[in-house]
């Protein structure tokens, strides 16, 4: 006899729906081949260096041109670090403005030269990053923007207070073997050049292994944690990124000028390269582009003659332009970058990624799999009290290769509280446990994801805006080994072809290969919960624990996991389920352990477990 007991988890459950259409197939009509995908940018590139060479072109234009591509810069590592990562920083002229000092004071004071003073201006740009990330990044939020902002003002004040240093002026010019930069129209190949290697390069970052760990922090630090990211490590190469392109801005910017001066470095410099991401979209490389080139060619020019048209002083072309920017968060709040290149998206949209295998005579990186029956995971005497809470009193579990153990109890029983000490989340009060070889004590969630951990969410944890492709594809980090600069250099391409692989042959265990290019979060639940499952074992894991599989799923998608789950045991995996589905739990585990006001009431077989009074009694109501 089955058991089925009513949960209040019930009533959260999805109404059924009916699958949504399989995705559309693109016609060989509308793909433009790749090879002329390439077309479209140098053709920008082409059209970007002949701009000097047009006729009637005043010293004040070039110069505002070379003005909005070294905004450009600043804007490249905002795309990274907010587009990208999420984080709101607010104080990137500081580092611009410690980039310019930077060679300013290499040049003028210690008489190096302008290339040296690159150097200088980068490093010092990239140091205080690093100095400024390791203070601030740990708070989240609108709490770093402020904290960022509050950097900016102190860094203005300080270099205000400081004897001789409020401008520095007759800054050398840069010059390379015989040909000086000291005209905009040479100044502009300098800052075309330096804009091209900053796209390059952010192009393959964020392509790469190390971007994808960065936009796997946008579906939160637990999620990248378990996927064994270490998110402060990834905040703070994006931090230290951004600042070090702000940094060559800075050094562009002060040679241009043949001069610094600290009024130039402030808030409102720092909220104008904010302005020029939002106004692009924040989001696209492409965006910081046409925003830094948007904002500069309208608002630089227009600041003048505005008051006087209005008959009005002060700062009206402010409040114009903060009017601008309201009209456009609303019309467009990713930013004009996706709604100008809609129209051409069949050249501008990265094609689909097509499902692979792993390219021949190429490998993946796997952990020798424990045999069937070996001990994965054994737990003693944990406990846990939150306050004057006893959550956890006691508990003990034990998980083999090729087994599936459930944890259930009634709400509040400590299941969740046990789930988390498991995955190393909050560690134990008391008690202790190994699992694969590591401490529980001690362990974090993404040492235990590299020892061979992984884990689903209650609430599905999946990264907003990507597909289910990209989704999965984020759970192969620990096979990979490429860091920032191999993917920045694009010398990642075989390691990304066999992870590509990886990816789509998890997608195909769980059976979403037709979906792969849909947007993961528009799936029904069901799909989602696959797309986690899918994601999780990229890791290639021994032991994977479920928060609540099979929560409001259709009977339909509740019998396909099942089926699912039953096979990950055949391979060999070691799996852990909270779940609420007598049925489920039944039907699918081999053993269980009970839980009642934090202490373990009974463990055995489903059917011991069906059979005892005390469990009868605290949890199954009599129902068995
Ligand atoms: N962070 C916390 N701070 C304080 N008390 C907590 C915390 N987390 C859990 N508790 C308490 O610990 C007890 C066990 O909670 P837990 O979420 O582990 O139970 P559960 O069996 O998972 O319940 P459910 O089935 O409703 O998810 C509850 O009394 C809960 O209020």
């Amino acid at each position: 006899m089955s058991i089925a007991l009513p949960h209040p988890a019930a009533l959260l459950r999805e109404p059924p729906r009916e699958d949504p259409p399989p995705p559309r197939q693109p016609a060989p009509s509308d793909a433009v081949p790749a090879s002329l995908r390439w077309l479209l940018p140098w053709t920008v590139l082409f059209l970007a260096m002949l701009v000097p060479m047009m006729p009637g072109l005043s010293a004040g234009w070039m110069l505002l041109l070379c003005q909005a591509g070294i905004a450009a810069l600043v804007v490249l590592g905002l795309v990274v670090l907010t587009g990208a990562a999420g984080l709101g920083a607010l104080g990137q002229a500081m580092f611009v403005g410690i980039g310019a000092y930077a060679s300013a004071l290499a040049t003028t004071r210690w008489g190096l030269s302008p290339w040296l003073g690159l150097g200088a201006a980068l490093l010092s740009a990239g140091m205080a990053g690093a100095l400024v990330g390791a203070v601030t990044l740990r708070l989240r939020r609108h709490y770093l923007a402020i904290a960022t902002l509050a950097w900016n003002v102190a860094f203005v004040f300080l270099l205000g207070r400081v004897e001789g240093l409020g401008h520095l002026e007759k800054l050398p010019p840069v010059v390379f073997l015989t040909l000086d930069f000291a005209t905009p129209w040479r100044f502009y190949a300098l800052v075309l050049a330096a804009l091209v290697a900053a796209v390059a390069m952010t192009s393959g970052l964020l392509h790469g292994r190390m971007g994808r760990a960065l936009h796997a922090l946008r579906g939160g630090s637990r999620a990248a944690e378990a996927l064994g990211i270490n998110s402060f490590h990834i905040r703070m190469l994006a931090f230290i990124y951004a600042a070090v392109l702000a940094g060559l801005a800075g050094w562009l910017q002060a040679h241009l000028d043949r001069g610094v001066s600290a009024g130039s470095f402030g808030v409102d410099a720092s909220l104008n390269y904010l302005l020029m991401a939002v106004v692009g979209g924040s989001a696209h490389i492409a965006g910081a582009l046409l925003g830094a080139a948007l904002w500069t060619a309208l608002h630089a020019p227009v600041q003048p003659w505005l008051p006087p048209l209005l008959g009005t002083g002060g700062d009206v072309d402010l409040v114009l332009s903060g009017g601008l920017l309201l009209l456009l968060l609303h019309v467009a709040p990713g930013g004009l970058w996706p709604l100008l290149r809609h129209p051409f998206r069949r050249w501008l949209a990265p094609p689909e990624p097509e499902a692979a295998v792993l390219p021949p005579g190429e490998t993946l990186p796997a952990r020798p799999h424990p045999r069937p029956g070996a001990e994965l995971l054994r737990a003693t005497g944990l406990r846990k009290r939150f306050g004057g809470v006893l959550a956890v009193d006691g508990v003990g579990l034990t998980v083999k290769a090729g087994e599936i153990v459930g944890l259930i109890g009634p709400n509040g029983a400590g299941k969740s509280t046990t789930f988390d000490l498991l995955c190393g989340v909050i560690p134990p009060c008391g008690g202790d446990g190994v699992l694969l070889g590591q401490p529980l004590r001690r362990a974090a969630p993404r040492r235990l994801a590299a020892a061979g951990l992984a884990r689903s969410f209650q609430t599905v944890h999946l990264v907003p805006g990507l597909t289910v492709f990209e989704n999965v594809l984020l759970g192969t980090h620990l096979r990979g080994r490429a860091g920032v600069l191999r993917g920045m250099l694009g010398l990642d391409q075989r390691e990304e072809a066999v992870l590509h692989a990886e990816a789509w042959r998890q997608i195909d265990r769980v059976g979403l290969t037709p979906y792969a290019h849909r947007i993961a979060c528009q799936l029904p639940l069901g799909r989602r919960r696959l797309v986690e499952i899918a994601r999780a074992l990229c890791l290639d894991p021994a032991v994977l624990l479920l928060d609540e599989p099979a929560a409001g799923l259709r009977p339909r998608d509740r019998a396909e996991l099942m089926d699912l789950l039953d096979d990950l045991r055949r391979d060999g995996l070691g799996l852990v389920l909270v779940e609420h589905d007598m049925d489920f739990v039944m039907r699918l585990t081999d053993r269980l352990v009970v839980m009642n006001f934090g202490t373990e009431l009974a463990q055995g077989t489903p059917r011991e477990i069906r059979r005892n009074p005390a469990v009868i009694e605290a949890y199954l109501g009599g129902v068995a």
